[in-house]
């Protein structure tokens, strides 16, 4: 499918997860198109790491944690029992592990980490002159301004799939005849319940997202809203259109992935059957469509899509997610970094499921940013500051 006279090169990150295998399956089914020079995992299954090594024939394998001679032993063993005794990839453990894997120099770095450990790996991607295929929205989220002054125009391509629906639709029209851009939600597992009807709800139940199969965080992100609240300040980053220009519309079958509406009233929508394939190959592709990449709409069957405002009582996430939007420089980290808390401790059943957002908007009450121009340290800081924060709430309660 590739124009490119050979396979692009690709950097993996969060190679183990969700997005990450997904992205491994667009690529076997198209090694003409890409060539998958390293990969990054946190380390939790180092056997899947070692797997996907020798399958992909990375030449840098890294990892944030795990024994080095582990991850060896186990590539030796999976290299051998494939008939390719003399495979030795370059092997990297620590914490700039995956940082390591972006600056790699691939044509492509697809970001597929998880929270806000995914920034570093962000910007040493867009220092390496590589174009950022962008699942890991918190990084743009958390360092708003120094990610955008790092890229060139271009450079990042959205992952995720709203994001990557309103870059196909921005392709009927110049910026400046925009009107709205209308991010679409799931609703999630809890769509039109009452706030009341949520306290006691488990964390299986939120893990029970209606069309996506997708990591822990982002699951529970899409039961509480947080993740649309995240997408409306994605949306903004990425596309230079006001938060006030930005609309959530529900719709439960998630066909349509996003909208623009134009100043003349045209509305431009992108469909598909819900599946981060389609998303993933136009990242590692772009601009390119990747020939069968995903499924197809079948539009012989009768069928018919819903959509609802939003229920903003039973889900403040999305308001406060625009407060910390507009407030911009370390308050949309500090919403992040105070989530990722909560959603640790609503699975370990410490926090009710609705004290997630309350606890996370408290923590942003007591938020005072720095003047100045942000910086990575303020970034890491003020994280650190509302992970803190975010403990003392739930300790108290
Ligand atoms: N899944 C989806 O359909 C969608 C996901 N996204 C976004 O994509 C990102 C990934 O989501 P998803 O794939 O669901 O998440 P998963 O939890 O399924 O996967 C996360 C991946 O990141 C790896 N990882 C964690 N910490 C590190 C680290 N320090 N260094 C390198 N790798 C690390 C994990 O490895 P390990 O398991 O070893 O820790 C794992 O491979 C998120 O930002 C999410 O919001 C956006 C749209 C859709
Ligand atoms: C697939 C994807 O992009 C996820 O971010 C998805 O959109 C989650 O859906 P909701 O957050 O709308 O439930
Ligand atoms: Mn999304």
């Amino acid at each position: 499918m590739s124009t490119d006279a050979r396979p692009r090169t690709i950097a993996l990150l969060g190679s183990t997860g969700s997005i990450g295998t997904q992205a491994v399956q667009i690529v076997r089914q198209h090694p003409e198109a890409f060539d998958v020079v390293a990969i990054a995992a946190g380390g939790r299954d180092l056997g899947l790491v070692a797997r996907q090594a020798v399958e992909l024939d990375a030449e840098l394998v890294a990892v944030a944690a795990g024994a080095e001679a582990d991850l060896r032993r186990m590539i030796d063993d999976v290299a051998r029992s494939a008939g390719r005794p003399s495979y030795a990839p370059r092997i990297v453990v620590g914490s700039d592990a995956a940082t390591q894997a972006a600056q790699c120099g691939a044509d492509v770095v697809l970001n597929g980490i998880t929270g806000s450990i995914g920034l570093r790996p962000t910007l040493a991607a867009l220092r390496a002159g590589s174009t950022l295929a962008l699942a890991n929205k918190e990084s743009l989220i958390v360092g708003g301004p120094i990610v955008k002054a790092l890229a060139a125009p271009g450079q990042i391509v959205p992952v995720d799939s709203e994001h990557s629906a309103i870059a196909q639709c921005l392709k009927a029209g110049d910026h400046d005849e925009v009107r709205r851009l209308l991010v679409t939600a799931s609703g999630g597992p809890f769509r039109g319940r009452p706030r009341e009807e949520l306290h006691d709800v488990t964390p299986q139940q939120a893990l029970a997202h209606p069309n996506f199969s997708m990591g822990r965080v982002i699951t529970t992100n899409s039961a509480t809203l947080v993740n649309k609240g995240l997408e409306v300040i994605e949306a903004h980053l990425l596309f230079d259109i006001p938060l006030e220009r930005i609309d959530v519309v529900v719709h439960p079958q998630q066909m349509i992935h996003s909208m623009v509406e134009f100043v003349d009233g045209s509305t431009i929508a992108q469909c598909g059957p819900p599946s981060m394939l389609v998303p993933i190959a136009l990242g590692l592709g772009w601009p390119r469509h990747v020939p069968d990449a995903g499924p197809r709409i079948d539009w012989t069957t009768a069928s018919s899509w819903d959509f609802e405002p939003l229920d903003d009582e039973a889900f403040p996430s999305v308001g406060l997610a625009r407060q910390v939007g507009s407030a911009g420089a370390t308050y949309p980290a500090v919403y992040n970094a105070a989530n990722e808390e909560c959603v640790d401790a609503f699975h370990d059943g410490r926090l009710r499921f609705t004290a997630i957002v309350d606890t996370v908007a408290k923590v942003v009450g007591d938020h005072q940013a720095q003047a100045g121009e942000l910086t990575v340290e303020q970034v890491l800081q003020a994280e650190d500051w509302a992970r803190g924060r975010a403990q003392e709430l739930l300790a108290a309660q």
